[in-house]
């Protein structure tokens, strides 16, 4: 393991350290030496950077694909425009509100529609795109289709900002407070979450990240970004034309992140370079411009898939030495008492009257055929599936009925029958967002108890040394381990694991069942649905076999192995030389 500084996150750039005041210091000797014309499109790049940035948060970090985001940049214009103009509000009093305004109509569209999946989405935002506008084109108040007109400078210390070069200026300082408040979320547990719901949200739900929230978050923090640049390109133009708010302006916005690089902020500015300067260069061909520039678009998109500056994770920098242990629960109380769970679909009842109960340091198992009910009792258990009846206390305290997100922080942790890891992400960050079931926090930066655990965590299943790699290029028993090491990192009372040797070599096995025998010696108990009998009865303290839904037997493994009914089961057919062979794998 290399030796690392103590801090949460670092990277190798040069706009990693210090890149952007240089950059910004270059654009203001740019302010100086340009002319009226080229500042002029200087300074509306700087407003798409930053409907750029908004948009980033929305599909470059947490993956929802926004077909309208246009409808934000008008919302932004409009509020202002009108304020100032009917109202007589100064520039800098209608900023917030039109800020505010961009918040509450993402809220009102995001809260009902981010349950929807991705091309759902799209059609979604696409429409609500196109409602802004053909509202704001049909209302008097708002100008109809002339939109706002004779809207005033801004002012700065009493002088008006009329000039091309004095506007370019007011932009760069915006742009400038936007990036700043960007960087910091990008910095924040909110950007890890983020990350984790693209990949993967019912994998993150499950692991105590509330899936909905991270992405209502990022819908209205990226429309509140995104709106920033209303008021602004208003008070550029003294006008708010809804033509400026079409498909096509949401398209352009769009394609400023795919052609930047998908969550990268430097990305975004040359997306924004791209998209609003190109055009202008092409200006000298005239006619074909619109031909060079979709020419131009496609070779940098097949060129460079990820975008020409594509998104680089920084490196997670865990703690050199390990952090204090936390305390394993002293008593060893009962953690998980199941009662009477039924789950019925339609006709089916796959789990029948379930009661299962599993004490603090103990490995509880739950076998039984194919199709037996193993996983719709985990998935009702850990609040994936509503169950028909019955009640689930967890630690003391009923967990019935609660989302996923809301399980996990009461302390259940689980991982899948086909393991679902956050592929694109590291080893590290995997087991950082099985964090979130422990503390929830989204807007402060990673602290030094989450670097411990996660490095804790990592030591535990053996994978510290794989901490940088990517999850997707691990094999398959690391990724088995590293989904265990992610459930872990919650500390959780109660560990589901669902059929953790699937698939698994007999090496694989053998550490499997060392690793799931060390778990209970934290504190927490195990809970292990599993096909390999010989593995089951090998390190269970109690066993309960299902079949067709129903518990035929329960008990520890020495009773199980010799019960008539759990041998039938397997096979079906009773005293028979086959079920001897049975007896024999049960044994
Ligand atoms: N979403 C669903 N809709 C309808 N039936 C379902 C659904 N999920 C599970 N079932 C049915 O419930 C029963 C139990 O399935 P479940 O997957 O829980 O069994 P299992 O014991 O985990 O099986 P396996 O060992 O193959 O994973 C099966 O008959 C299955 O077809």
């Amino acid at each position: 393991m290399r030796a690392r500084a103590a801090l949460p996150a670092g990277g190798g750039t040069a706009v990693r350290y210090g890149g952007w005041p240089l950059l910004i210091a270059l654009a203001l000797v740019a302010g100086q030496t340009l002319d009226d014309y080229a500042l002029t499109v200087a300074g509306t790049i700087l407003v798409y950077a930053i409907l750029g940035l908004g948009i980033n948060i929305v599909v470059g970090y947490a993956g929802l694909l926004d077909l309208g985001f246009a409808a934000f940049f008008a919302i932004g214009a409009y509020a202002s425009g009108l304020l100032t103009l009917k109202l007589g509000w100064d520039f800098w009093a209608t900023l917030p509100v039109a800020v505010a305004a961009a918040a509450v109509a993402g809220v009102v569209i995001g809260y009902p529609t981010l349950r929807l999946r991705s091309d759902y989405l799209a059609i979604v935002t696409l429409g609500f795109g196109e409602i802004i506008r053909i509202t704001v084109v049909n209302l008097e108040v708002t100008g109809g289709p002339n939109g706002l007109t004779g809207i005033p400078p801004v002012t700065v210390g009493g002088r008006e900002i009329v000039t091309p070069g004095a506007f370019f200026h007011l932009a760069l300082a915006f742009f400038a407070v936007v990036l700043a408040a960007t960087a910091l979320l990008a910095r924040s547990r909110l950007a890890f979450a983020w990350r984790a719901v693209r990949a993967d949200d019912t994998a993150a739900e499950a692991v105590g990240v509330p899936a909905r929230r991270v992405k209502l978050l990022a819908y209205v923090l990226g429309a509140m970004t995104g709106a920033v640049a209303g008021p602004l390109n208003a008070a550029q133009l003294g006008t708010v034309d809804p033509s400026s708010f079409t498909f096509l302006t949401s398209l352009m916005i769009l394609l400023v992140v795919i052609i930047g690089g998908m969550g990268s902020r430097p990305g975004v500015m040359v997306g924004a370079v791209v998209i609003v300067g190109l055009p202008e260069v092409l200006r000298t061909v005239q006619e074909y411009r619109g031909l060079f520039f979709a020419l131009l678009l496609i070779a940098i998109v097949l060129l460079r898939p990820q975008g020409v500056w594509p998104y680089r994770p920084r490196r997670l920098r865990l703690p050199a030495r390990p952090g204090p242990a936390p305390e394993p629960p002293a008593a060893r109380d009962t953690v998980l008492e199941v009662d009477g769970l039924t789950r019925r679909f339609g006709g089916v009842t796959a789990v029948d009257g379930l009661a299962l109960r599993a004490d603090a340091g103990q490995v509880v198992s739950v076998i039984g055929p194919n199709g037996a009910g193993k996983t719709t009792a985990f998935n009702c258990v850990t609040g994936m599936i509503a169950p028909s009846a019955g009640t689930v206390v967890l630690a003391g305290r009923d967990v019935r009925g609660l989302p996923p997100h809301r399980v996990a922080a009461a302390g259940l942790a689980r991982t899948f029958q086909s393991i679902r890891l956050f592929e694109e992400m590291t080893v590290a960050e995997n087991v950082l967002i099985g964090r979130f079931a422990r503390d929830r926090a989204l807007l402060r930066p990673l602290s030094r108890a989450d670097l411990d655990a996660v490095r804790r965590c990592l030591d535990f299943v053996g994978l510290l040394e794989a901490a940088d790699r990517p999850a997707g290029g691990l094999a398959y028993g690391d990724r088995r381990r590293l989904e265990i090491a992610r459930a872990l990192a919650g500390d959780p009372r109660v560990l589901l694991l669902d059929e953790p040797a699937a698939g698994a070599n007999p090496t694989e096995k053998r550490a499997l069942m060392g690793l799931i025998s060390r778990i209970g010696a934290l504190g927490a108990a195990v809970v292990l649905i599993e096909h390999d009998v010989a593995l089951v009865m090998s390190i269970s303290d109690r066993v309960t076999v299902l079949e067709h839904g129903r518990t035929i037997a329960v008990g520890p493994p020495a009773e199980i192995q010799e019960d008539q009914r759990v041998v039938a089961a397997y096979l079906g057919v009773p005293d028979d030389p086959e079920t001897d062979l049975v007896s024999e794998v049960l044994r």
